[in-house]
């Protein structure tokens, strides 16, 4: 069982894992008030820089960061500074969040455990496992049930300049949700808490991938009507699959859901978007990859989604086109041609076998199987 440590104060000390767009504006924002905050980089050249000037080298360079947080790295943090840790927060993108967790449970005081909150929006490759079940196999399911997940519409750049921001968080019990929404919460900054972690995590993931459609359209040269329709069935797609795995269809109503796929789907800030736009406009994936500079978790979420749906069975024409686009050559305006040419259908019908992914999750987090601790009140999952 894990002991977690009492209710974050308005005084914290906080570890953010990443020091990218993400990380560090989550450091920037943590730091405008009383929290104390430690930003851990893997770039030696990041850390002295960040030290001395209260400047990203890298991400975010126009911002100026608070004095009092400190870059820490490039080695992974010892055992008692993470001890001395309220929070520990990762901000590292999803397809290398397995190995670092890895180095870092051993460092972990299950006795003694900070409040652990995961902001990354992907699906793993090769596996297609949520960070749930990434946290699960690396540090037990008691750390994965404790775990927070935040996500919602909220770019890095926005965040940093104190624009009105809201997002969403989710926890087994909405009391750990809470202790998150706490921390974050500024006069600019509002967390709304809800029970489906699941749902959180695919809404999160899933949006990925729609941007890249979205932009992809806009790259094309289409305008309105049909980014309309691309959100909308996105929409109607990522509730489809995200049901059919388990989660409440009403979390992609939320923030982190339709929110997040408004935000992404509509605006050239969001680099999955940009790459989709520069799919649209003709270049190859490869080069795109080579030259943004950032993270585009779509690009490899696409293939975890497009296993999540094959395995469920669920109906996915977007998702899968964008499969075909980044994976199989597809051409991108044949793509568009092809699901507008697809036979009409009812709009929207909620799968009819739902449930195993989540609950084959669940029982690895010893939660939901008879004779197993029950599920938590607040979790209301689609089952
Ligand atoms: N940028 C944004 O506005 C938002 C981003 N996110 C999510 O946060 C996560 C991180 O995104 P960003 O910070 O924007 O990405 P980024 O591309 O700006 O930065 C990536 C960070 O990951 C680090 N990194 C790269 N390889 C690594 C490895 N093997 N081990 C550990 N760290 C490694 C880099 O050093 C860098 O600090 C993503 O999952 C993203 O979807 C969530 C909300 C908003
Ligand atoms: O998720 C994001 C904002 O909510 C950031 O989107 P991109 O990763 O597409 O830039």
């Amino acid at each position: 069982m894990v002991v977690s440590k009492s209710q974050p104060a308005q005084n914290s000390t906080v570890l953010i894992f990443g020091a990218g767009n993400f990380g560090s504006c989550l450091a920037s924002h943590l730091g405008d008030s009383l929290h104390q905050v430690y930003m851990w980089a893997r770039e030696e050249n990041l850390i002295k820089h960040f030290n001395e000037h209260h400047r990203n080298p890298f991400y975010l360079t126009q911002h100026e960061f608070p004095e009092t947080i400190h870059a820490v790295g490039p080695e992974l943090p010892t055992e008692e500074f993470i001890a001395s840790m309220d929070v520990l927060i990762f901000a590292i993108p999803t397809q290398f969040l397995r190995a670092n967790l890895k180095l870092l449970r051993p460092r972990l005081d299950i006795n003694n455990l900070p409040l652990l909150i995961f902001v990354n929006k992907g699906i793993e490759v090769g596996s297609h496992a949520l960070t749930l079940e990434i946290i699960a196999d690396t540090c037990g399911a008691d750390i994965a049930k404790a775990s927070t997940f935040i996500s919602g519409p909220s770019f890095a750049k926005e965040i940093v300049e104190r624009q009105p921001t809201s997002v969403s968080v989710a926890s087994f019990t909405e009391e750990e949700a809470a202790k998150a929404a706490n921390l974050f919460h500024q006069p600019h900054f509002r967390c709304y808490t809800g029970g489906d972690p699941i749902g959180i995590e695919l809404s999160g993931a899933l949006k990925n991938v729609y941007a890249i459609a979205s932009g992809m359209s806009d790259g094309l040269g289409y305008e309105n009507n049909t980014r309309a329709m691309i959100i909308t069935r996105g929409l109607s797609e990522m509730t489809c699959i995200g049901t059919a795995y388990g989660a409440s269809p009403l979390t992609f109503l939320g923030l982190a859901g339709v929110g997040d796929l408004f935000l992404t789907c509509s605006s050239s800030n969001s680099r999955n978007y940009t790459v989709g736009h520069r799919l649209g406009k003709g270049e190859s994936l490869d080069e795109i990859m080579k030259t943004l500079g950032s993270v585009a978790e779509g690009v490899s979420t696409t293939k975890g989604a497009k296993a999540i749906i094959d395995m469920l069975g669920v109906d996915a024409p977007i998702a899968n086109s964008i499969y075909d686009v980044l994976y199989n050559g597809k051409d991108t305006r044949a793509a568009i041609r092809e699901l507008m040419a697809l036979p009409p259908s009812r709009e929207l019908d909620l799968p009819p076998n739902v449930g195993e992914p989540a609950r084959h999750l669940l029982r690895k987090l010893g939660l939901g199987t008879p004779g197993s601790i029950t599920p938590p009140s607040q979790y209301q999952p689609n089952l």
